[in-house]
């Protein structure tokens, strides 16, 4: 029974138990006011029997004491007794308390008036014949034998009254005696079930206390878990608008030292060239801002998240410097493979906030390791529609959006914007000697030499074929002449091996066009220098024409 409805019935009960336990003067009153007159009335009749035969006593001295002497001192009692007994009689049978009584009375009475007569007539002989003669003195014996009947008869109504009092005494006395014991249960009953009411009621303010403070803390721990759902919801949605990589630092940073302000923390992000994690972003006082090796994580090697909050715990080599702490580590692993790790360090001892943190610091690296894998894929998705794979340049197509979208901010900005052109010389025939696959490694190491010698700001492009293209923002027609001297320079410098056979220097011819000169347009830009190449291919090649 739940302790509410408990507590309520023992209430019932105690008030019950109460109302009966009020009730017992006035039980008791019933029983004294029906015990008290029996007890009078037995000890009335007592009396009056017991006066009777005291006045039959004295009738019977009087009787004899004037027989025996004529002196009328001796009838004074007698006559009293006379006088008296006739009332008492009345009395007695009136008060008779059941027919049995009446009976003895009705023969009490017949022996009285037969005493009386007796007594009557010995008196009256006395007076008239004077002393002893024969008939005075059987009277006398007469009477004798009357009285000692009338004296056993009383008697035994006497006794007969004083059992009945004793029995009302009893009764009364086994009465009250009962009270009393019903009063003391009622009173010990009343009182354990108002103790058993006390403490249910404790218990039930204690149940209630404690469910009260269960459910606050459930309702700050569902508080705590709405903040980070809609934390971690709003990082997600950051995360989708990344496009590269060096992006992320900037949004992991903010939301997760607003998601974990308790905790520090980094992101590492895994550099398969090299084997090291590299931090990608860190938030939080106590972060570690260097590279580590794969194998100084155990989260690492055991490829599961990895806790340390007790000395006895295996303690990454990474956190070694810092041991007395919780940490956790949450290796990043998308497809069977490591993208990174996310390892943050707790003051605090594990509780149940910790536990919410280390699920949400959980689904948190789940979460980063998905966006991150989203963004590399985005990345060598774009990379894969914007380079051209043999040289690693970008190609035509990232050549023609770039190019517009820079004259673009050239003519809002008024500044410079140049386009180099160049075409390696006599190619068909290092192709024809050497072999196509000579070509291509000659195309490569010109492009590779070509990175080398731009600008990281300039676009590096294949055209088509052995023809490549620089666009060069903020560059006017004088430098980017300049530039396409140094390009050649690099080129005609440059020495190849192909097959165990040294490839002949390799040249080309430039051609160079530049903004605002040659109008808004791209395609008129890359034409004027392409004619300035061919200016420069008639001129002998492995020279620099500026567009005419
Ligand atoms: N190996 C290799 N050859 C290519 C590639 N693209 C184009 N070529 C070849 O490059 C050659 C270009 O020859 P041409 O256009 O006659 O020019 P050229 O021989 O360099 O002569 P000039 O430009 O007048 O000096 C053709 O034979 C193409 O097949 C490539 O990706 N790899």
């Amino acid at each position: 029974m739940p302790a509410e409805a408990r507590a309520r019935s023992i209430a019932i009960i105690a008030v019950v138990v109460s109302i009966l336990v009020a009730a017992i003067p006035f039980f008791i009153n019933s029983r004294v006011s029906e015990g008290v007159p029996q007890l009078k009335l037995a000890a009335d009749r007592q009396t009056a029997y017991t006066d009777l035969l005291g006045m039959l006593r004295d009738v019977e001295s009087g009787q004899r004491g004037f027989a025996l002497s004529g002196l009328d001192v001796f009838l004074e009692p007698y006559t009293a007794a006379v006088l008296e007994i006739p009332s008492l009689k009345r009395e007695l049978m009136k008060g008779a308390l059941d027919a049995q009584e009446r009976d003895a009375i009705r023969q009490i009475t017949e022996l009285t008036d037969a005493k009386l007569a007796n007594a009557a007539d010995s008196i009256a002989a006395r007076k008239n014949f004077g002393a002893a003669p024969d008939s005075l003195y059987a009277s006398t014996a007469l009477g004798k034998a009357q009285m000692d009947k009338l004296r056993g008869l009383i008697g035994k109504q006497i006794t007969l009254m004083a059992e009945r009092r004793d029995r009302a005494r009893k009764t009364l006395i086994d009465g009250s005696a009962q009270v009393a014991y019903f009063s003391a249960f009622a009173g010990l009953f009343n009182a354990l079930l108002l103790g058993t009411a006390a403490f249910n009621v404790r218990r039930l303010f204690r149940d209630r206390a404690h469910a009260a403070d269960q459910l606050k803390e459930a309702i700050a721990l569902a508080e705590t878990r709405n903040a980070m759902m809609s934390g971690s919801a709003r990082l997600l949605q950051a995360l989708d608008s990344i496009r590269t990589l060096d992006d992320t630092s900037a949004v992991l940073t903010p939301c997760l030292t607003a998601l974990l302000p308790n905790v520090s923390g980094t992101v590492y992000l895994y550099r398969d060239a090299n084997d090291v994690l590299e931090p990608l972003a860190s938030w939080g006082a106590d972060a570690a801002r260097s590279a580590i090796a794969s194998e100084d994580c155990w989260a690492l090697r055991f490829g599961r998240a990895h806790d340390h909050h007790v000395e006895t715990d295996l303690c990454c080599h990474h956190l070694q410097g810092d041991p007395h702490r919780h940490h956790l580590c949450i290796p990043m692993v998308t497809q069977g493979a490591v993208l990174g790790l996310m390892s943050v360090k707790v003051d605090q001892l594990p509780d149940r906030n910790f536990a919410l943190h280390r699920e949400l610091v959980t689904v948190l690296a789940e979460q980063v390791s998905l966006a991150l894998s989203n963004v590399r894929l985005r990345e060598a998705l774009r990379e894969q529609s914007i380079i051209d794979p043999l040289t690693d340049l970008y190609n035509r197509r990232f050549l023609e959006e770039s190019l517009k979208r820079e004259l673009a901010r050239s003519v809002r900005n008024r500044a410079p914007l140049s386009v180099i052109m160049f075409d390696v010389d006599h190619f068909k025939r290092l192709n024809d000697t050497f072999g196509h696959d000579a070509g291509d490694v000659v195309l490569k190491a010109v492009a590779a030499a070509t990175k080398a010698a731009v600008r990281k700001a300039d676009i590096v492009c294949r055209y088509g074929g052995e023809e490549m293209i620089v666009v060069l923002p903020d560059c006017a027609q004088g430098m980017a002449m300049e530039r396409a001297e140094m390009i050649r320079r690099a080129i005609e410098s440059v020495r190849i091996e192909h097959g165990g056979r040294e490839i002949p220097q390799v040249t080309a011819s430039f051609g160079v066009a530049s903004h605002p000169n040659f109008g808004l347009d791209g395609d008129a830009l890359v034409r004027a220098a392409d004619a300035a190449l061919y200016v420069a291919k008639r001129r002998g090649r492995n020279n620099v024409q500026m567009a005419a």
